[in-house]
């Protein structure tokens, strides 16, 4: 026997436990034990550990056992040959003339094992024909009696790498928590391995963080080797088996024995619901059921309908496999759904784990087709490749991938309910044991749809209600903004005044009405004289008098009373007015201001008369866009326009008041 895997555990940054799956080279392994072979290719490139990632094709190997005496009894030859640890040779006078020829191009050859994979969650599986070896080379052979130890050169997979697992452990110094589950899988059903009670078929679920998984499982915690091999053994103990022509302790179905390594410190570990497996490290051990030919066998009744359900999930399998190979196709829908098989090893097939195989194979010329299957199958799926990842936490889920994920499991359903039909329909033609195995069969799958579906809308109800909490809590953040606002303005309107307003120095009005309203304020000459340009602020232009009456003519502050003045927040001529000979249009001078302030976000001040009229402008006043554009332009041309009449104003109005008549001052309006 060899030790085809070893395991190294060590503590990540974020104190994970991360298992790193170490090839080791499979063919001194194997020739150290002498009684098997086995074919890969490149052992040299074994314990470097690989980058953690990329995608990684499952690994896959090849473990040709020795002649059983049954064989040897029945004067079978042995056809196969390991050459080196890269060829198989096959000899054998129905396939080819050629002694030395190997068994099919790119098959055992082509077995290969990449440099180490890493990650959290391994899979190491066997497969093969019934009576091929795989049970053994999981497990190694059975205990020979009371207290009879198995010598550790023939221990399983499975031991070895139990006590190297505890080795490392131990070497660690780390908290470690392991605890283990094991199922088997027999006629469609899940059955634990490890319950209490006498098994009972526990249902397959799927959520987006655990993929999918067995509700129920019982999953026992054990701090030592021995705990650990009894665990095994129990299993071993209670997994259905049979004696058929090929195999007197034929497995009746495929075995599943997870380890799980997690740190032990509670604020490192993520809450785990009640019987659910601990996040961290996983490592699988799948021992499927041999593929077997009814004719060969000899099955009847129980034992032919057992070989008919693990060929077909078997042939589920293989399916998986081969769509997994199709770079287009994977992408897609691969049916992990078509049976309970595919489902427990759709992680390791097409999802985030590490994957070893281990194709087994008998020498005997009798089981040469069954070998060459093998070999085919093998070949296939060392083209798979899986991507591995440490799994995640299982964090909240985010409603739209609920959603996502609601969506993909109605469509199953719908697919599922369709093959469902179908089968019902051939069923209708079945008898007898036929008859009863058929329909327990589709109960379950019936149940489980109703079971899947309960579910979904479990989900539905909690996404709408965590929607329906969004939506409430939205209408009161935006009462709480709108009484702020109340609040704010109230507090504004109570706020004391500043005293007796001041004079508008241009028009003499009190400045409340025209200063307090900055930005509709209209007044042009607020800031400077028009004339002069002297601040109002301080305001001594010595000319005031005279240049308010050329501004304003007999209209001029004083000549009439205030009630009869125009407000001096209107603009200077008001539309339609006949006295002025170039109108502007008052939305105009509004329009400009607005946009002043919008571009330069600040208050603006007229500095001067508004535009002489133009055509009509029908661009609107928006924020932003192309009306925006044009009314910068139009703003640009009234900066231009005011700075020239400006400039011209000053020309004419030198400090000698007397070379200039009254009209040549008059502002345009
Ligand atoms: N490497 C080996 N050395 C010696 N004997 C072996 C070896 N591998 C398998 N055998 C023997 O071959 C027989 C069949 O092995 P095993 O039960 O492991 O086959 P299997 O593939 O698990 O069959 P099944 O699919 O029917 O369960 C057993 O008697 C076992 O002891």
């Amino acid at each position: 026997m060899c030790a085809l895997i070893s395991l190294r555990c060590r503590q990540l940054l974020d104190h994970r436990i991360e298992i790193f799956l170490a090839l080791v080279d499979i063919s001194q392994q194997f020739s150290e034990n002498g009684n098997s072979r086995c074919c890969h290719r490149d052992p040299a490139r074994s314990l470097e550990p690989g980058p953690e990632g990329p995608e990684t094709p499952i690994q896959v190997v090849l473990r040709v056992r020795p002649m059983s005496a049954a064989e040897l009894r029945r004067g079978e030859q042995s056809v196969l040959h390991c050459s080196g640890t890269r060829t198989l040779q096959v000899r054998s006078p129905s396939l080819a003339p050629d002694p030395g020829r190997k068994s099919h191009p790119g098959d055992a050859g082509s077995l290969s094992h990449a440099p180490a994979a890493r990650s959290f969650s391994c899979t190491v599986f066997t497969f093969g024909q019934t009576g091929s070896g795989k049970t053994y080379t999981l497990t190694g052979p059975p205990p020979q009696g009371e207290g009879v130890p198995v010598p550790p050169s023939l221990a399983g997979i499975m031991q070895r790498t139990f006590s190297w697992l505890f080795d490392r452990v131990q070497h660690l110094g780390a908290p470690v928590t392991l605890r283990a589950s094991y199922l088997e899988i027999y006629n469609e059903q899940v059955r634990d391995l490890l319950s209490l009670g006498s098994p009972r078929p526990l249902p397959v679920r799927w959520n987006k963080t655990r993929g999918f998984y067995v509700e129920q499982l019982r999953v026992v915690e054990f701090g030592s080797l021995e705990a650990l091999m009894e665990l095994l053994q129990l299993g071993l103990s209670r997994r259905r088996s049979s004696a058929h022509t090929l195999n007197q302790a034929s497995s009746r179905s495929h075995a599943l024995l997870t380890l799980y390594i997690s740190c032990k410190t509670a604020q490192q570990m993520p809450p785990v619901g009640p019987g659910e497996p601990p996040v961290g490290g996983k490592l699988c051990f799948v021992d499927l059921a041999g593929s077997e030919k009814v004719a060969a066998t000899g099955s009847r009744g129980e034992l032919m309908l057992e070989a008919n359900s693990i060929n077909r999930s078997l042939l589920a399998l293989g399916h998986c496999i081969s769509l997994l190979l199709d770079p287009q196709r994977k992408q897609s829908h691969i049916p992990f759904r078509d049976s309970k098989l595919t489902k427990l090893l759709a992680d390791s097939l097409g999802g985030r784990g590490v994957t070893l195989m281990v194709a087994c194979v008998s020498p005997s010329a009798q089981c040469l087709p069954e070998t060459l299957s093998t070999l085919r199958y093998a070949s296939r799926a060392q083209r798979v490749t899986t991507r591995p990842q440490a799994p995640k936490s299982p964090v909240a889920k985010q409603p739209q991938h609920l959603e996502t994920d609601m969506l993909q499991l109605q469509e199953e359903n719908r697919r599922l309910q369709f093959q469902l039909d179908q089968m019902e329909r051939k069923a209708s033609g079945l008898r007898g044991t036929q008859m009863a195995w058929a329909q327990r069969n589709l109960y379950g799958m019936l149940q489980e749809f109703m079971l899947e579906n309960e579910r979904l809308r479990k989900e539905k109800s909690q996404l709408q209600s965590s929607r329906d909490l969004a939506r409430n809590e939205q209408h009161v953040l935006a009462q709480q903004v709108h009484e702020l606002e109340r609040r704010l303005s109230a507090c504004h309107r109570h706020q004391p005044g500043p005293g007796p307003a001041p004079l508008c120095p241009c028009l003499m009005v009190p400045a409340p009405s025209c200063h307090a309203l900055p930005p509709l304020c209209s007044c042009p000459w607020r800031h400077l004289c028009p004339l002069c340009q002297a601040p109002l602020a301080h305001w001594a232009c010595p000319w005031r008098e005279r240049h308010l009456q050329q501004v304003l003519g007999p209209e001029a502050p004083g000549s009439r009373p205030l009630s009869a003045r125009p407000p001096p927040w209107a603009p200077p001529c008001s539309p339609g007015s006949a006295k002025c000979p170039r109108e502007r249009s008052h939305s105009d001078w509004t329009q400009t201001r607005v946009l002043a302030e919008m571009l330069t976000e600040e208050e603006v001040v007229p500095s001067a008369p508004p535009l002489p009229a133009g055509p009509p402008n029908t661009s609107p006043v928006l924020r932003g866009g192309a009306g925006v554009q044009n009314l910068a332009q139009r703003l640009e041309a009234l900066r231009e326009q005011i700075g020239s009449s400006l400039r011209r104003g000053r020309s004419q109005l030198p400090h000698s008041e007397g070379a200039r008549s009254p009209g040549q001052v008059r502002p345009p309006c």
